[in-house]
């Protein structure tokens, strides 16, 4: 089962969360800051890549809508997975070209909001071309797919894991509490969480608890699959 944790903002907080069972790293690298959980600059994203290189996976968030602004980032960068995520922004067939012929190894990943059932027919139709899905919750309308704290409804979710002929992340709310009941009932390739395994910390940032996340891995293996 693949656990992917957003959002990591230190190699000595990528190290602690490979230790605890997690397989893919979520960073939110951005070139000028936007507002957004977790936002670390280029350079730190760069010494995390290099500091967990052939340990981890590491999958770079795009929340840009410009398509230019996103290939830009996957060329310096050159993460594992690159997670489409813009609130105007999807994934094309040409920026799929491009980073396929550019970066052959890194994998696209993009993100679905799961508002009602249109989700499926949007979910099959980046199937088509995407490497992965990820299934989310989304805030609003205008705050983007991710980073909600929030689930949404599995019954669509497993109806996207069962047609849309990729390999599906499952994230949306999920924490130590829900995480197997979410495996057991949507199936999904791997799960992601942010909000339920971040602790607050005494200077109003925020970082990971290592605890929850290493129950959350723990709990996820358990109920996967075998
Ligand atoms: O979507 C965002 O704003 C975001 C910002 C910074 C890092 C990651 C972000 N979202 C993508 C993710 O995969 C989250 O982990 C996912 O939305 C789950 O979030 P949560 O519901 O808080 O567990």
């Amino acid at each position: 089962m693949i656990k992917q944790i957003y959002p990591i903002v230190s190699l000595p907080e990528a190290n602690a969360c490979i230790e605890a069972g997690v397989t893919v790293l979520g960073l939110n690298p951005v070139a000028r800051p936007r507002g957004s959980v977790g936002e670390i600059s280029y350079a730190r994203a760069q010494q995390i890549i290099a500091g967990v290189k052939d340990r981890c996976k590491v999958v770079v968030i795009a929340l840009e809508n410009d398509p230019q602004v996103i290939l830009e980032k996957a060329r310096l960068l050159r993460p594992d997975i690159l997670h489409i995520s813009g609130d105007r922004f999807c994934a094309d067939r040409e920026l799929v070209a491009t980073c396929k012929r550019e970066l052959p190894f890194m994998k696209i990943m993009q993100a679905v909001q799961v508002v009602d059932t249109t989700a499926i027919e949007q979910a099959k139709t980046f199937g088509l071309f995407v490497d992965y899905l990820i299934l989310d919750t989304g805030s609003s309308s205008d705050k983007g797919i991710g980073a909600s704290g929030r689930t949404h409804d599995w019954n669509i979710s497993r109806q996207i894991v069962n047609s849309c002929g990729v390999p599906v992340v499952l994230a949306g709310g999920l924490g130590c509490d829900n995480v197997q009941q979410a495996i057991r009932k949507v199936r999904p390739w791997g799960v992601d969480s942010m909000t339920k395994t971040n602790c607050p910390r005494p200077d109003g940032d925020r970082a990971k608890d290592l605890e929850q996340v290493r129950l959350f891995c723990r709990l996820a293996d358990r109920a996967a699959p075998q």
